[in-house]
């Protein structure tokens, strides 16, 4: 099966406001968008991925990303994360209906193409899958195949929500990179010992030591 990725980004100066005791103000702009670009060059390298389409409103951003292979989709006038995976999720089936889309998040600047491929492999069984971050609370991946509805339920707790909305946990081992999520400083600590690609490691070189 062939997937689309569908990766919501946040306006660069408002994402990531729980790494402010982390990253200061005028860095994590810059920061934020290379765990995107990070999580878009991976997923674009993955073998079970089609294309990639990331709904933001970042003029800067889009272009960033878009100079990477992603094809950009304007966010829905501030309605949220779910309301902008539904609608990029939306647009990928209006150009190619029944497309297999998989909902990942932007903050996974360790993500590791091969890893991607196995929990995508594994969500070809069902028809609606998902994968729990790793502090086992939220989620970053929630795939639908052929024809199904992704209804994604993102945000605090969304593990739980998911499994109440009948999409299968899937339990695997061995795809670390997939669930390390970057919300806290904890978490980038966590991500740069995984090891993390080439932007973020170029990013964070510039930084006051975000791994001490
Ligand atoms: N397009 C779009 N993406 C969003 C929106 N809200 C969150 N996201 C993205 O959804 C993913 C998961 O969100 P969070 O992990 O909460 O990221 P965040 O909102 O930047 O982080 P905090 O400010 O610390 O809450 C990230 O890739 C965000 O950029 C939204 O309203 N629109
Ligand atoms: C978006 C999510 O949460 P967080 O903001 O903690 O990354 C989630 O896990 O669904």
């Amino acid at each position: 099966m062939q997937w689309t990725l569908v990766i919501p980004l946040k306006p660069l100066s408002r994402a990531k406001s729980r790494l402010a005791d982390t990253v200061a103000d005028g860095v994590r702009p810059g920061l934020v968008l290379a765990f995107a670009q990070d999580t878009v060059a991976a997923g674009l390298a993955c073998r079970g991925v089609m294309d990639v389409v990331v709904v933001t409103d970042d003029p800067h951003a889009g272009r960033e990303l878009s100079a990477l292979g992603a094809r950009i989709v304007p966010d829905t006038p501030a309605r949220g994360l779910n309301a902008a995976l539904a609608h990029g999720a939306e647009a990928i089936r209006l150009m190619r209906p029944g497309a297999a889309v998989a909902a990942l998040n932007a903050d996974l600047p360790a993500l590791r193409a091969a890893e991607l491929e196995q929990v995508l492999c594994a969500a070809e069984e069902f028809p609606r899958a998902f994968l729990a971050d790793a502090a086992g609370i939220g989620t970053t991946l929630l795939a639908a195949g052929t024809d199904r509805e992704l209804r994604p339920g993102f945000g605090t707790g969304s593990r739980a929500r998911h499994r109440v909305s009948g999409a299968k946990e899937l339990l695997l081992g061995g795809v670390d990179s997939v669930r390390q999520d970057v919300d806290t400083g904890d978490d980038l600590r966590a991500a740069l010992a995984l090891g993390v690609g080439p932007y973020t490691s170029a990013a964070c070189a510039d930084m006051p030591a975000p791994g001490a």
